[in-house]
């Protein structure tokens, strides 16, 4: 008998023809008030679940007493009760390295348009405000050879690293839990302690994992340690960044700008006053959003999935216990 398996995100037809080969196979394009009754009853019987953004947590786990694996479409995997799944003899993986390139493309297009003032203008000249040549009320900074500080140095971080010092000439800093000596002889990239990092950099960027370390990394104190003409870009998870802090620093120009691809709620709420700061670029949470990356993190989540429901240890697993 093939194993049963609940997919709740809308993925390519290429990956449900992969699946249904292998597993008995229940699809959801997206879990909602509508959807979610029927999707707990099936948990029931369910062996693999694969999607992304789920809270899958001990009371989830409860209705679930037959699961096998969850497969994560994703590389973050602060939605998982990681412990609780482990307790339960429950692999769990995610989708790492294949996002890498795209992830780092959006951070250094989110970058631009802080610098730039891209998506503030992209506005004034659409509300007819172009009226006469532009001129110092509208430049911004410059970004090529300015210094970066990456926190959270792994698959993206490198990533960016690569194109801000290659493409663009920038100086890198970077903070993480352990030192690259990889990425300090390939980028030049040196190694600083977190307030050094935000003390020099005229771009900080946050890539590192929501952890119960990084709730809130950046905030009020680290905000004031940046330079008053620093950029922030978070790209990592919102609970990494104090939103209060943020804001405050934004309008009392504390910092000039920053980049956001990710929010503490989201989708983020209509009257966040994050969203009437003209020096907030906000972007919907769009990193790995492009169709062939997307395709890749799915297609890999189908083979983490296929090969834990076979007994085997996954590409991406996560539970370290199972490796042992
Ligand atoms: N915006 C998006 O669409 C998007 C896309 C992909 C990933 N992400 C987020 O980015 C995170 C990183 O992804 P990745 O693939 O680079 O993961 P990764 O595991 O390769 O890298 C994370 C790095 O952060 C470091 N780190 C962890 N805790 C730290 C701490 N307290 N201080 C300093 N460094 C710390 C780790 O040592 C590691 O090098 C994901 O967990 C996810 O939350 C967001
Ligand atoms: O963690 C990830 O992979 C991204 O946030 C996409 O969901």
């Amino acid at each position: 008998m093939k194993p049963k398996v609940i997919v709740y995100k809308k993925v390519d037809l290429s990956v449900l023809h992969l699946l249904r080969e292998h597993c008995e196979l229940t699809y959801y394009e997206k879990l909602d008030a509508e959807t979610y009754p029927t999707f707990v009853k099936q948990l029931h019987h369910a062996h693999g679940l694969m999607g992304s953004g789920l809270k899958v947590d001990k009371a989830l786990l409860e209705q679930a007493p037959h699961l096998k694996v969850v497969s994560n479409i994703s590389v973050g995997y602060d939605n998982l009760d990681l412990p609780e799944l482990s307790a339960r003899g429950i692999m769990a993986t995610n989708t790492p390295n294949v996002l890498n390139d795209t992830v780092a493309d959006t951070i250094m297009g989110i970058m631009l348009a802080a610098a730039r003032r891209i998506t503030e203008l992209d506005r004034y000249v659409k509300d007819g405000k172009w009226k006469s040549q532009i001129g110092e009320k509208e430049f911004g900074v410059d970004v090529h050879h300015k210094t970066l500080g990456i926190i959270g140095m792994g698959g993206i971080g490198a990533s960016i690293a690569q194109r801000a010092y290659f493409g663009f000439g920038m100086n890198i800093l970077y903070h993480n839990r352990s030192r690259k000596p990889e990425y300090e002889q390939k980028y030049s990239a040196r190694y600083c302690s977190m307030d050094e990092l935000l003390q020099q950099s005229d771009f900080v960027c946050l890539m590192t994992p929501l952890t119960p370390e990084t709730v809130k990394l950046i905030g009020e104190r680290e905000f004031k340690l940046m330079k008053k003409s620093a950029i922030f870009i978070n790209g990592s998870r919102g609970a990494t960044v104090d939103e209060d802090a943020l804001v405050h620093a934004l309008k009392n120009k504390e910092i000039l700008a920053a980049g956001l691809d990710v929010y503490l709620q989201e989708p983020v709420p209509e009257d966040h006053p994050l969203l009437s700061l003209e020096n907030a670029v906000t972007v919907p949470h769009i990193g790995s959003a492009t169709y062939e990356t997307r395709m890749g993190m799915a297609m890999l989540a189908a083979e983490n999935l296929i090969s834990g429901l076979r007994g085997e240890l996954p590409p991406n697993l996560l539970n370290k216990e199972f490796s042992k």
